[in-house]
């Protein structure tokens, strides 16, 4: 299904997921992000694209409360978490890919997902858990692992694995908290051309049924696989809509596609 197609399934006025009003952060004298209102449709893949510095890890700081605002508010399905932890945002249901679910170079890639399971279920800290529970987590385990198509490689250690399948551990990680809320940071970078299909893939797969919000600056990923899509400059808000309507704007092509984006 292409991101057209799931654009035209979208009912006309979508529920937020994740909404952001009056957003603002200041380093010192350093505006990094400035009166930002962002509404992201449940359901969607929404792309966060913008120049270098613009604040697009800053802005995914904000939303997951790693970093506080300055001013501003953020809803998650319809909760004010302005003023939640990073654990209770987690817990709320939004995941930042990368985050919690650091890929361990030394476990299995099964043992990883293992772990990220075990967080989901507040089982991390018990020392010993009964066969029963190690049996209907095992089942989970293999299911994700499926899902990202590395069952084969599940005793491998995560060091010994490439670049794009340590990316699939770590969709596969993220996905283990089942999360309504996604934020890909760059889920492309350093990838090679032949795993970026891949990788969409599974982004599109991950997809269903939840919300992505994705920083990416791979122009062809973010038209092939978003609904829709923020310009961030400066720190603001330069323009939002579909990828053709991004396109289209002489504004943004001025400040960061250029004409080579055809
Ligand atoms: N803790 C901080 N203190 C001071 N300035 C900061 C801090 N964090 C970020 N900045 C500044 O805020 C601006 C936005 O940075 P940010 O990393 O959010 O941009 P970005 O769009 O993610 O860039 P890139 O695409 O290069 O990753 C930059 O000028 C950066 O130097």
């Amino acid at each position: 299904m292409t991101a057209h197609d799931r654009t035209l399934q979208q009912p006309v006025a979508a529920r937020a997921a994740l909404s952001a009003r009056g957003l603002s952060k200041r380093f010192g004298d350093f505006q990094a992000i400035d009166d930002v209102t962002l509404e992201v449709a449940e359901g969607t893949i929404h792309a966060l694209i913008g120049p270098n510095g613009a604040g697009k890890s800053t802005l995914f700081g904000l939303l997951t409360k790693f970093i506080p605002p300055t001013s501003g508010t953020i809803t998650l399905g319809g909760t004010d978490i302005t003023r939640f932890k990073p654990e209770e945002v987690v817990r709320q249901g939004m995941v930042r890919s990368f985050q919690i679910s650091a890929v361990f170079p030394h476990l299995s890639l099964r043992d990883n997902v293992r772990v990220a399971l075990q967080h989901k279920h507040g089982l991390d800290r018990q020392f010993w858990l009964p066969e029963r529970r190690l049996n209907a987590l095992n089942g989970e385990v293999d299911a994700l692992l499926d899902k990202v198509g590395l069952s084969d490689l599940a005793g491998r250690l995560a060091s010994e694995v490439s670049y794009g399948r340590k990316r699939a551990l770590e969709l596969a990680t993220t996905l283990a908290l089942d999360p309504q809320v996604m934020l890909l940071d760059e889920p492309m970078a350093g990838m090679a051309s032949a795993d970026i299909g891949t990788i969409a893939d599974l982004i599109r797969r991950s997809g269903e049924g939840r919300t992505i919000i994705m920083v990416e600056h791979n122009l062809d990923v973010v038209e092939d696989l978003c609904d829709r899509v923020t310009v961030l400059a400066r720190g603001a808000v330069l323009a939002e809509g579909s990828f053709d309507e991004i396109r289209a704007s002489q504004e943004v092509r001025e400040s960061y596609m250029g004409a080579g984006h055809d």
